[in-house]
Formats: C-alpha cells, structure tokens, sequence
C-alpha cells in the first residue's frame, strides 16, 4: 500500500475573446510551482504553491496541424501535462493502481481543454487511450494479454446516465449501488471491450454525441453535467507456479462541470434550501475534500460521500484505494478573479488529502464469481418450489415478501453479472455497429462541401456535433414537427418553425407565425437572406451557425456562445456597444448579465408555455441598493406575478437553481409523468410565499458628521434595488460619554484625522421610523453591519402602514483607527430594509390574461411608443409601476385608448397626484400619433409647471444628505461636548 498526498496542478489559459473585449488585465503569474495571483483591487498578492503550475497563458504558436507548441520553456503544452500527470497516471495503472484525475475550474476555465482537449490539441484522455494501446501492441505475443473496457458516464442533476446506452438506458438512468469490496458503482454501466486506440475514440465520439442529444433536448444552456470517462485495464499473465493471475486497475478521468455552481457567496444555502441536485455535486465534493484534509491532518470527521452521487462515485478516487491528480483550471484575467482565488483555494485545500493506494488482484473476476455463488444460492432456494428451505433464509420465516425480494435481487444480480461477462465479440460488435451508426461521422464528411447548419454550444466541446445539411433547391423545414429537415427541440421551438429555401445558389431564411428567430442578433420579422457565417438562434436556446463551405477561408472568425450572446444582448441594447468608458465592474455585470439571458429567455419560455403568469426580468443592483460594502454591481432576477400582483426579486444564484427546476418540470410535464405532475403540485418553482423576507432596499446614512462630534439625523432615501426611492428612513447617530450618555455640550472638532485618532469613541445609531413604503410591504424590519464588522444588526420587526417606528438604538464603542476614521468622513452607513408582503388575491381581471399575452403587450411597450406609454411616461415614479399593469392589462383586454387613459385618470386622482387635466386627456385621446401626445403635454407642463421627473421631497433633509455625500460638511446643530 503507498500513502500518498493528492497531487494538484494548477494551470492558466489565454485570453478568450470576452476577456480581449473587456480589455481584461493579466493577474496571474507563475514561477516554479507557484501560482501568483494579484487582487485587481487592492494590488495584493497572493501566493500557492502546489506540485504543477501549468503557464499555458501565451509563449506559443499555432503550427499548421492546429497544434501549439511553445516557444520558450515557460509555456506549458498538451505533451507537457501529458508527460508530468498523465504518463504517472498510466504507469500507476501498469502497475495495477487506481488512478484518478480530475479537472476543477469555472465554466470555460479550461477543464476539457486538459482532459479532453481539441483538435490536434489532444488532451490527457486521449494520449493515455493512444499511450496503452501502443504498450498493449507491443506486448503482443508475449503470454502477457491486457484487456481493456471503457466506459462513460455523466452525473446530471443526481441522475446518472451511462453515455453508451441505449437511448432507453439513458433516459431511464442508472442506480448507484454499493458494493463492500468495490465501493459505489453505476449498476448496469456498458463496460465496452476496446482493442485499439480507434475503437476508443469512437465510443468518446459517441458518449460526446449522446451528451449533445441529452444538451440540446433540453437547451444548449442547460448547466452542464459532470462526465466520467473510465478505462478499466486488466493484465493476464501466469506466474512462476504457472496459475493464471489477473491484475487489473482503473482509471478515472472526471471532467467536472463548471465550478462557479459552488460558489460560496449566498449561493449555497440558498441551494441547499431549494435542494437543487445540480449544485449538490460540487457542494459535496468541496465537503469532501474538506473533511479528507482534515482527516489528513489527523482530525477524525466523517467524509460526506453519500451526500451526492458525483461523491460517492468518486469515494474510491478521492480518498480510497487510488492514486489521484486534480488539475484546477484557472482564467488569467482580472474580471474572474473572485473565481480564480476560489478554485486556487480549493485547490490548495486539496493537495493535503492523502490516499491510500493498493494493487488490484483481479476485484472483478472476485466480484463476478461471487455473484455467481449467490445466484446459485438464490437459483436454489427458487426451485425448491416455493417452498424455501428455512436454514437458506437465514432463520426468517417463508413468505411471499421474502421471495419476491429474492427474486428481484436475483434478476440484478443477473443483469449485473451480464453487464460483466458480455463477450468480447458481443462487446465489440455492439461498439462497432453503435458508432457506424453513428449518423454524424457521415454528416460531418459531406458537410465538407454542402451548406449546412452548425450547432454552437456553451460547451465549446460540443459545438459543431450537431449538422444539418441544406442539401439540393427548394425548402427545408426547420421545427419540432415530425416532416422537419432541421429537427430541432427545445423550449419556444414551434412544430413548424421556420423554413429555409434554396434557389440558384442562394438561400433565404423565413420565419413562420411568430416563432422566435434572431438573425445576426436581430430578430427576424420579414423573409432574409441567408448567407455564409450567419448566426441564428431559434426559440430560446438553439443556437446555430449557416455555413457555405465553398465560400469558407480560414480566416473566417469562429462565432462562440459567447459571441452569439454578446452579438444579441448589443442588438436589443442591452449592453452598451463599447465598454471604453465602463469600469471593471460594470464589465463584470454585463457579462454576467449576457450569461444570464438566454437562461431568463428560457425560463419566460416556459412561464408561457404552462401558463404561469410570472414574466422574469433581470436587473442589475448597484452595491448602494444592496447596501452593501463590495462596491460591487451584481445581477438580480426580478420575478413578477402579474395575476397575483407580487414581485420577488431572487439573486443571480437561486434563479439558476428555479430555473433548473424549471426546466426539469417542463420536460416531466411534456413526457406526461403523472408522479412529475404530483410533485408539481406539491412545489413551483415558479412561486414564493409572500412571507419570505425580501430586501427592499437600503438606506444610505451618512456618518460624516459624527466624525465632527455632531450629531448626524435625519430622513435618508431607501434606495430599492430597482434604483428608485422606496421610501425614507429616519436615523440619527449620536455621539456618547464613555458613560453611553449621549453628549450634553458641544465640542470643536477641526480635524477628526488627528483629533480623534486612537481615541474611543461611543455612539448610539437609532433608527427612529420608516416613512412612504409602500403599502404592499408588511413585517419590515432593518438589519446593518458596521463597515469592517461582521456582525449583523438587526432591529425589530414592525407592521408598516401606521406603526411604522422602529424605536431602535444601539450603543457602539470603537477605537477611532484610521480606518474608522476614514470610514466616518468618506463613506456611508447601508441599512437595509427587509420586508415581506402582504399576501394578494388573484386579480380577477389580469387572471384571465394569458402569459403571453401579458409578455407580448411587456415588450411592445418597451419597444413601440403608444400613446399610453408617452403618458405614463410623464408620471411620477412610484405611481408608474401600478399604472403601467393597468395600461397593460387593458391593452391585453383590447380597451379602447379612452377607457385607458380614463382609468389612468382615475387612478391618479384617486392617489391625488393628476399632473394632466381631463381636457389634456381628451386631447391625447384624439392625437394622431405619440409625436403629438408628446406636444400636448409639453404644452401642458409648460403652461401648469408640472413638476420634473424627479419626486419632489418633503423632507428638507435629504438636499443635507445629498450635500453631505459630496464631502460637505452638514449643518446639523447638536450638542456636543469634550468626553476623550
Ligand atoms: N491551455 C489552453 N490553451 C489554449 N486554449 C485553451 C486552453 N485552455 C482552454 N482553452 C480554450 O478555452 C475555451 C474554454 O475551455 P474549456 O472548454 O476547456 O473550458 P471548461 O473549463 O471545460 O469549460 P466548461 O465547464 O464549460 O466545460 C476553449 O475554447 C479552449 O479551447
């Protein structure tokens, strides 16, 4: 047995085009095996060693083959990694170890590109493949024979699909059983004899296509799933007595899916709470690790293998019976710091598990012959009619019950068993006809001429295995329905969806009813060309690329995911068109919000298709609505019910993991399972009680005149994450005696800087009363932190509308550092606001709306100007929201434009802030186009001195807020006296 510490290579990939575009900085360095990684920030540097760092970043070029091959020593190439984790991984297999390897990183971080690699760049699964079958020839007669299967599994959502079943195999999935000598095993996996390197590359191909059919039955954006590729190795030789002895070993290469799913701010227990099994995997493998490098370093935890299927498949690897490797793969740039310093740490908690490895004799034969001896056993105990001889049945009593369970562990054990024993022909056989059948290796050839189709996947491993030739003149049919040319699936696909014709040589691309087609990021409306590179999505998750091959160069650019997202976020102005003047973070939050688009497009998809009445919007929130001290924009998902009037709004991360939900239910609901439909009922995704606490907002109190001794008071603006004023908070810091007294005579404080430094101070921050929420919001409560302290402040909970005052203080004594200090005069104190809602009743008329109605009539306003949008446009914020779902509401119910704007009327002089006249509103209902309603209420502004946009403030305050947050110094008269 060799004990033995997990060995971690870490390695950087070049730039990828969103890094160029954002003018992304280089933060990582390396040097020996250190990784070196600087906090765009702060400039600080933080430094890992580990066994491998792998320079990958630039130092090469790329030769005619596709190959890159260094150019100085410093830059790590495929043969490189090869040599250093692969070949060690090999020999360990040689010698009958288990050996492991996986990959860990953000999505895109380079994972595949390691274990799998592209094109000539081949990666450490298929050097290995190439590297044991060249041993395996040259051990050719010599009485030495190797075996070799190999097999391919992926772990997606808790369900574990052998990528080389039948299309039924994998629907259904397999059961991950236990075994005491093997440990956990997929039961029933095809294990597939392999005689060459090219039967191997075959099955990869395969497996590979079956994960694309799996992707795009469901979307092209779905997260992607964990893969395991295992190739089992089994050396027959006699020994020296002349008896016939096995050695086998087994090799895992475990390509994970992307780790940001594990991301530890907010996200996990929001998902441990939603029970989304696609983050469980990575959740528990981080658990796992974390309880092996503890155990390594002598404590004794339980390792929670058993809390996901992805652990318990790799228990034997991790910390068993094998010799591992992980690689972790890093971005250079700086906007992915936050990932990049994860997975360095996770890495690093890594290299400090210890496993013990041992030489395998033969576990399988043993398995099976002990299987066999049970069968026998059970065959026995069948036949002896019925009746089972008691002492068999380990002295329990014969009944139905115990056979029943007999005979079912019998038919497993006799499948299991088969699984094992199908011959080598059999085995062979059935790979060779899988894989020539393999429609796409024939597609992919005749693609090399004909025009075509080309699928682009966020999975770049997958983009381009989907083809579908334009083969010949006249039409094709693209859709859902049975006589579709271009069969596609997936959420917004109609049966009969559009359709592409081919005359002379040109082609045109039309799309049918109102299917969504965007071409070139911009929708398609009217029957278009379709030329050579063209892109096009097809409902919400299609993605595609026209290709001519007579008209291809090799210059021509390569449209990605990424590209494609970015080309249709700056289409519908999502995005600006340049980011020359954006700062970091800003880039950061567009990328994450084109990342998060085709997810919410999806997800509106099927709120439509079942009818949800719920339309999801995204919405960035600045760190000021957040109130919170990262500086940092993040991007938030409102979630609208428009019938019951409710609206959440749910990070980033748990919409991803409703959304997955969501589409788990989709495609349930469309196989008809009537259990899916029983769990349905039981929980929607879709839905929120109206009692869980939300953040509203917050309010930004500026300390400043404390830092004078003063006291600081007055009505702050909530700031609501959709960056409009929520309401006012009255908040006072007051300063105190060292008795906690508040200060009875005033001091004279010139410079806090040097006056107050490392001197104590105390003072009490009292939030007084909320003022103008919303009635909507009930059970408020605030919650703070003090900058720098963890802790968490809350106050008590109230009941909004009339008791609306708090009441709340708290004394704080600190020393006055000068971080403190700083804090006082140039930054803010965020306090949050946190309610829940009152609890609505359908709304019977917008009831009756269907989603798409209501998300059609959404977007027409956001896009064409009717005159009921020039109005409501002319209103007072607040008043905007409830007026635009009444306009849309009945606009859906196809009211006249008079009974609009009467409502409108209504509802504004029912909250008493009219800005127009009934007589200006008979005008606007008579204009002819919005140009002219424009010029009527100009008119009428002028002429009433109609208030601006902005809400005019009651509370003289806020302008002393306002001037304090430019630096001044505020004119609060309080009482101070000298307390140091
Ligand atoms: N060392 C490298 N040299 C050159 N290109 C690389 C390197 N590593 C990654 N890339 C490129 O970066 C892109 C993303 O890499 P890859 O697909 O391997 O990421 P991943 O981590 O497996 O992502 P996902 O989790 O989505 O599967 C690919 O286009 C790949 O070719």
């Amino acid at each position: 047995m060799t004990e033995e510490n997990l060995k971690v290579a870490v390695r950087v990939r070049p730039f990828n085009d969103r890094e160029k575009n954002a003018k992304s900085k280089l933060i990582v360095q390396m040097a020996g095996n250190q990784t070196i990684i600087t906090n765009p920030k702060t400039n600080e540097e933080k430094k890992y060693a580990y066994d491998f760092s792998y320079w990958s970043h630039d130092g090469f070029k790329v030769d005619a083959s596709g190959y890159s091959v260094p150019e100085n020593s410093k830059y790590a190439d495929q043969q490189k990694v090869f040599n250093d984790l692969g070949s060690g991984i090999l020999k360990n297999a040689w010698e009958g170890y288990n050996a492991s390897l996986f990959a860990y990183g953000q999505t895109g971080s380079g994972k595949s590109y390691s274990v799998i690699g592209y094109g000539a760049n081949k990666g450490i699964v298929p050097i290995t493949c190439e590297e044991i079958f060249k041993k395996a020839d040259s051990m050719k007669g010599s009485d030495k024979t190797v075996e070799c299967t190999f097999s391919m599994l992926e772990i997606y959502s808790e369900m574990v699909r052998d990528l080389l079943g039948s299309k039924a195999e994998r629907k259904t999935g397999m059961q991950v059983r236990e075994d005491p000598k093997i440990g956990f095993y997929a039961q029933g996996q095809k294990k597939i004899l392999v005689d060459s390197y090219d039967d191997i590359t075959k099955l990869m191909d395969e497996g590979n296509s079956n994960r694309t059919i799996a992707a795009t039955n469901m979307n092209a954006t779905s997260s992607r799933a964990h893969t395991i590729v295992t190739v089992n190795l089994v050396q027959k030789y006699k020994n020296e007595a002349g008896k016939e002895m096995a050695k086998s070993s087994m090799i895992n290469l475990v390509d994970l899916a992307g780790s940001e799913r594990a991301d530890a701010t907010g996200a996990t227990g929001d998902r441990l709470k939603e029970g989304a099994a696609i983050n469980l995997s990575l959740t528990s493998l981080g658990n796992v690790i974390s309880a092996l490098a503890d155990n390594s370093a002598g404590k004794n935890v339980k390792v929670p293998y058993r809390d996901s299927v992805l652990t318990k498949l790799l228990m034997n690897a991790l910390g068993g019976n094998s010799k591992t490797i992980m690689i972790a793969a890093i971005s250079p740039a700086d906007i992915n710091f936050d990932e990049s310093v994860s997975t360095l740490r996770y890495a690093d908690r890594a290299k400090q598990i210890k496993t013990k490895a041992m030489i395998n004799e033969d576990p399988t034969e043993k398995l099976i012959k002990e299987l066999r001896e049970e069968n026998a056993k059970l065959k026995k105990m069948l036949e002896s009619g019925g009746k089972i001889d008691p002492a068999l049945l380990n002295g329990t009593e014969d009944n139905d019950a115990e056979e029943e369970a007999l005979r079912k562990q019998l038919a497993e054990n006799d499948k299991a068993m088969k699984s094992m024993q199908q011959t080598y022909e059999e085995k062979l056989a059935e790979a060779k006809s899988m894989t020539e059948n393999l429609r796409s290796t024939k597609i992919h050839e005749q693609a090399k001429t004909i025009p075509h189709l080309r699928n682009v996947n966020m999975d770049p491993s997958l983009s381009g295995t989907i083809i579908y030739l334009i083969e010949g003149e006249g039409l094709k049919k693209v859709g859902s329905g049975a006589d579709s040319q271009v069969k596609l699936k997936g959420i917004g696909i109609l049966e009969s969806h559009a359709t592409i014709t081919s005359t002379g040589g040109k082609f045109k691309i039309e799309r049918h009813n109102d299917a969504k087609v965007l071409r070139n990021g911009k929708p398609l409306t009217v029957p278009s060309d379709l030329v050579h590179l063209d892109r096009l999505l097809f409902g919400t998750s299609q993605y595609y690329i026209f290709i001519e091959p007579s008209k291809a160069t090799p210059k021509d650019p390569q449209a990605t995911f990424e590209s494609m997202q970015d080309e249709i976020a700056k289409a519908a102005g999502l995005i600006s068109k340049d980011n020359k003047n954006m700062t970091q973070e800003e880039i950061q939050c567009q990328s994450e919000l084109i990342d998060l688009i085709p997810h919410i497009e999806e997800a509106n998809a099927i709120s439509i298709a079942l009818d949800k009445k719920v339309i999801f919007t995204a919405l960035p929130v600045s760190a000021d609505a957040r109130g919170d001290y990262d500086g940092k924009f993040r991007v938030f998902v409102s979630v609208k019910n428009f019938a019951l009037g409710l609206e959440w709004i749910w990070t980033k991360e748990k919409f991803l993991n409703r959304k997955s939900e969501i589409v788990e239910i989709y495609n349930d609901l469309k196989d008809d399972q009537v259990i899916q439909q029983e769990k349905y009922k039981k929980y929607d995704p879709f839905y929120e009680s109206p009692d869980t606490p939300t953040l509203v907002g917050s309010a930004m109190v500026f300390p400043k005149s404390f830092a004078y001794m003063l006291t600081s008071k007055g009505d702050y603006k909530i700031l609501s994450l959709k960056s409009k004023e929520a309401g006012l908070l009255n908040v006072e810091i007051i300063p105190c005696n060292g008795q906690g007294k508040p200060l009875t005579e005033a001091i004279q404080i010139r410079d806090p800087k040097t006056e107050l430094l490392n001197k104590t101070v105390t003072f009490l921050i009292t939030i007084n009363e909320i003022k103008n929420l919303s009635e909507k919001y009930e059970d408020i409560y605030c919650q703070f932190q003090l900058f720098g302290d963890k802790t968490l402040y809350k106050t008590n909970v109230i009941k909004g509308g009339k008791d609306n005052s708090f009441k709340y203080s708290k004394q704080f004594t600190f020393i006055a550092t000068e971080q403190l200090l700083d804090f006082l005069m140039n930054k803010c104190l965020y306090i949050q606001i946190w309610s829940e809602q009152k609890h609505a009743k359908p709304d019977p008329v917008a009831s009756k709306i269907t989603t798409k109605e209501y998300f059609d009539r959404e977007k027409e306003l956001k896009t064409t100007c009717i005159s009921g949008k020039v109005v409501i446009n002319h209103l007072l914020d607040p008043e905007k929201q409830k007026l635009k779902d009444d306009l849309n509401i009945a606009l859906i119910k196809n009211q006249q434009n008079e009974t609009i704007l009467n409502n409108i009327y209504k509802l504004m002089h029912s909250a008493g802030k009219s800005p127009i006249s009934r007589e200006t509103l008979n005008k606007i209902i008579n204009a002819k186009n919005d140009a002219e309603v424009q010029a009527i209420l100009a008119e009428y502004a002028k002429n009433n001195n109609v208030p601006g946009k902005e809400r005019p403030t009651s509370a003289s305050s806020i302008s002393s807020v306002d001037s304090e947050y430019k630096g001044r110094r505020g004119h609060n008269k309080s009482q101070a006296c000298n307390i140091l």
